[in-house]
């Protein structure tokens, strides 16, 4: 390794560290990668708050801002057409919905127009400050989602799908079942966080939502297998290392100081492509 001394200081030439981390990602065995259970998922997120002493906010700031990064890199706000980089967010009771109103404030900090939709309240004051944040920097709250799908695809460029994550257990209820077939409609890209709303978080749900985006955020889980879009990303940079080996999770490093890292699609993890 070259290494530059400057006064009694030693540095490492530019660059160094980023081919180190290029190495590193192309030797990752993606066929080998991780995919948690739902209880996996529940359990590593116990220990997080238990054991390692985080708060929800800490996290979901995390998971939310990664999301949006995300969200941001695979479509990207010039190359958007309707309304100068309107996009909708539909946000559901637990703290999927809560990444979901964190995403679109980071989204609204990157320039885009988000709206959101939010049937479902917890009485909490964490999901009531967020409520608070987004309103307070000028994002519109839809009182209902418009059920035909075309008046959704003509309005935004993009859907982002923070319903439901790895608590979510099937088949929807009334509330929520007739927004999922609304949005199983809509003509314009899906970003879905964690997981695909409406899918069994372990075998997926074979006419479910078809994202074309997926942020698995900790770990991609079970259902991930059966993702088929065009981009994987994974987001939540948080967990401490001693965590990740309890756990044994078999993950690509991320990149430098990046909070996401793009994983290949199964497509090219099968070499189906
Ligand atoms: N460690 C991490 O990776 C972190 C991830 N985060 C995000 O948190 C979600 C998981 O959040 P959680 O609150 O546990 O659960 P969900 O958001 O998935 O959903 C729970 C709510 O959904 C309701 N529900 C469940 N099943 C159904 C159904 N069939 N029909 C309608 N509604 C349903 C459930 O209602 P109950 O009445 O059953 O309680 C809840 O209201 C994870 O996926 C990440 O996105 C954290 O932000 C940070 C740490
Ligand atoms: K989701």
């Amino acid at each position: 390794m070259e290494r530059i001394t400057v006064n009694r200081f030693s540095f490492r030439r530019k660059g160094s560290h980023k081919k180190k981390d290029e190495a590193k990602e192309n030797a990752f065995d993606f066929s080998k990668m991780t995919h948690l259970s739902q209880e996996e998922a529940q359990q590593i997120d116990e220990e997080l708050f238990t054991e390692y002493a985080f708060s929800v906010d800490q996290l979901m700031e995390l998971a939310g801002y990664s999301c949006a990064v995300a969200i941001a890199k695979t479509f990207p706000l010039e190359k958007m057409t309707r309304d100068s980089g309107a996009i909708l967010v539909c946000c559901g009771p637990g703290n999927n919905g809560g990444d979901g109103m964190v995403a679109a404030r980071h989204l609204k900090l990157f320039g885009y127009k988000p709206s959101i939709f939010y049937p479902k309240r917890p009485n909490k004051p964490l999901f009531q400050s967020l409520v608070k944040q987004c309103e307070g920097m000028d994002m519109p709250f839809l009182s209902f989602l418009p059920s035909e799908a075309s008046l959704i695809s003509d309005s935004y460029n993009l859907v982002v799908d923070a319903l439901f994550g790895f608590s979510f257990k099937g088949p929807p209820r009334s509330d929520f079942a007739s927004v999922l077939e609304t949005l199983k409609n809509v003509e314009v890209p899906i970003a879905s966080i964690d997981v695909p709303s409406g899918w069994d978080v372990e075998k997926g749900c074979e006419d479910g939502l078809k994202p074309e985006l997926l942020i698995s955020l900790t770990a991609p889980k079970l259902c991930a297998k059966l993702f088929n879009g065009k981009t994987h990303y994974l987001g939540g940079r948080f967990i401490p290392k001693s965590l990740a080996q309890k756990y044994e999770l078999n993950l690509p490093p991320y990149p430098g100081t990046e909070c996401v890292v793009e994983l290949k699609s199964n497509a090219e993890i099968n070499g189906s492509d």
